[in-house]
């Protein structure tokens, strides 16, 4: 498992060990104590697994859930190709604002490492995507809250135009970056 910083330190991209043969492929997705001694440094617990899967188009997000039920997560994708966003929402970060991308897609088998106090999405670039990713707190619809994908301040190079973006109803109503609760 290789581990990659990116521009934002707290958020790494992981590299997991893929073992080929003449069968296909075999991978640890997930080990805990590899996970805690290359990744967080910390024990770090996992409460919920998420699958979506969407349509080319489809963009989810900005989302994430505000204190005391703020999520950690470590996503991938494991049918197609995405290209996920994580924005950090750390109002103590000198990176607040800032905004990482990276494709994640069954063929890199990429997984990223998003911790709490970002928002967090992804814009799907295939035909169809099938998205798997662990969450450290439970769901709470009262907790959640969501930034608009095109949000001018953060200003996200998503590579497409408006025309092209499918959303939830609810995600057109999403707040901008200048009224979001923060962390
Ligand atoms: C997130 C979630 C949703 N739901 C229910 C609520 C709705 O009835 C239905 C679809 O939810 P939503 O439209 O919020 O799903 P996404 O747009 O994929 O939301 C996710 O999008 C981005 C990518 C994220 O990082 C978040 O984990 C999450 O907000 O599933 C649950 O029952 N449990 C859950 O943990």
């Amino acid at each position: 498992m290789k581990v990659i910083d990116t521009k934002i330190p707290d958020v790494k991209i992981i590299e997991p060990q893929v073992f080929g043969d003449d069968r296909g492929f075999f991978m640890e997705a997930w080990n805990q104590n590899r996970f805690e001694e290359l990744v967080t440094g910390k024990p770090t617990q996992f409460v919920q697994d998420n699958h979506s899967k969407s349509i080319k188009g489809v963009l989810r997000g900005l989302h994430y859930q505000v204190a005391p039920f703020a999520q950690a997560k470590l996503v991938r994708c494991v049918v197609g190709e995405v290209f996920d966003v994580a924005v950090d929402l750390r109002t103590t970060s000198p990176t607040l604002g800032q905004w990482v991308g990276i494709k994640l897609s069954a063929e890199n088998k990429r997984q990223l490492w998003i911790p709490e106090g970002f928002a967090h999405g992804f814009l799907t670039l295939s035909d169809t995507a099938e998205f798997l990713y662990k969450t450290t707190e439970f769901y709470s619809s009262n907790s959640e809250r969501g930034i608009k994908w095109d949000d001018n301040t953060i200003n996200i190079d998503w590579g497409v135009g408006d025309s092209e973006i499918v959303l939830s109803e609810k995600d057109k109503f999403n707040s901008s970056f200048n009224g979001a609760e923060l962390f």
